[in-house]
């Protein structure tokens, strides 16, 4: 069992190839000094090895990210027609919000009636105006909602990872970074973003008919875009037209994609 070199990024910043590595390095260590240590906890490690490798090469998806509005969906949607496969995170949280019992009982308990329609259902835009609006409540509809998330996440990925043997599966999820953990999954990472910040506030305000303050509200509900940018494999800058982005994703985008894959040597 070997690592093809050619597909760890120079930049080596994530993915569980970096894991698989540090596996790799530690095994080799054990196996020729041994330092006593005895045989069960030697083989211990080469299973974690063939774990990690199974779990390195079989999941590992596309990571897709950027500030709200900045053209996620937009990215995506292009991607899909290309062939890859999208997992939608706001999607997920849309169809949990509208069908998961449990999720919507521990909604209403946390938030209490303010944001409910006068049906008592769950009003999204009453509880994006207190989430939006309140780090504290934000943390609070994070903590019920991400666990609810992941778990359809994990079971979409072994879906098409594992049973339907999909190669390119993109994950679109706006907080890919700011959850901590699915960005060690996902490689490449790509950002979209707005170079000014003016136009994804004029797109969010057009999109949503909100005013300037509420859509300036849901951009600081996010990590700075700048940090993503900086923590990302490939970089989308969404200021142009829309002909322009399908152009960029179309002889771009797909170029570094695969190159980073190790599916071609050079993305010129
Ligand atoms: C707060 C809610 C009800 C607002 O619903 P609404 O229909 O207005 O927005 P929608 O779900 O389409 O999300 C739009 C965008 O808002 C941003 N956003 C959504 N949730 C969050 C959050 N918790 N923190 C920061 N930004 C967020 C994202 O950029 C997203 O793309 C909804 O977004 C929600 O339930 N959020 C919590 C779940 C979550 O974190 N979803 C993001 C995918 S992991
Ligand atoms: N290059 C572009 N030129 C003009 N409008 C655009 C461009 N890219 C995206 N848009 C528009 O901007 C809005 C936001 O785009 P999109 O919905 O793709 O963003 P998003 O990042 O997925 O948003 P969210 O974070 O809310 O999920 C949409 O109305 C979309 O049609």
């Amino acid at each position: 069992m070997g690592i093809n070199w050619n597909r760890i990024d120079t930049k080596f910043k994530r993915s569980p190839q970096r894991l698989l590595v540090l596996i790799y390095i530690v095994n080799f260590v054990l196996l020729y000094y041994g330092f006593g240590i005895p045989f069960l906890i030697q083989l211990f490690i080469n299973i974690l090895e063939i774990v990690a490798v199974f779990f390195g090469s079989q999941f590992q998806i596309i990571g897709l990210t950027g500030g709200i509005a900045t053209g996620k969906s937009t990215v995506s949607s292009i991607l899909s027609e290309i062939g890859f496969d999208i997992i939608d995170t706001d999607k997920i949280s849309r169809e949990l919000m509208d069908n998961d019992v449990g999720l919507q009982q521990a909604v209403k308990k946390a938030f209490g009636p303010t944001i409910l329609d006068d049906n008592g259902v769950i009003d999204r835009d009453k509880l994006g105006a207190v989430v939006f609006s309140d780090a504290e409540k934000r943390k609070l509809i994070n903590k019920l909602t991400h666990p609810r998330i992941f778990r359809k996440i994990i079971q979409k990925v072994i879906q098409l990872k594992l049973f339907q043997r999909k190669p390119l599966v993109v994950l679109d999820a706006p907080l890919l970074f700011e959850t901590k953990i699915l960005e060690f999954f996902c490689y490449p990472i790509i950002t979209v973003y707005c170079e000014d910040g003016q136009t994804q506030l004029n797109r969010l305000m057009t999109r949503n008919n909100l005013t300037e303050d509420d859509a300036m509200r849901k951009v600081n509900a996010q990590m700075p875009i700048s940090i993503k940018v900086k923590q990302s494999d490939i970089i989308v800058e969404n200021g142009g037209s829309l002909d322009d982005l399908h152009k960029f994703v179309e002889d771009r985008v797909i170029k570094l994609i695969y190159q980073k894959l190790g599916y071609i040597d050079s993305a010129l």
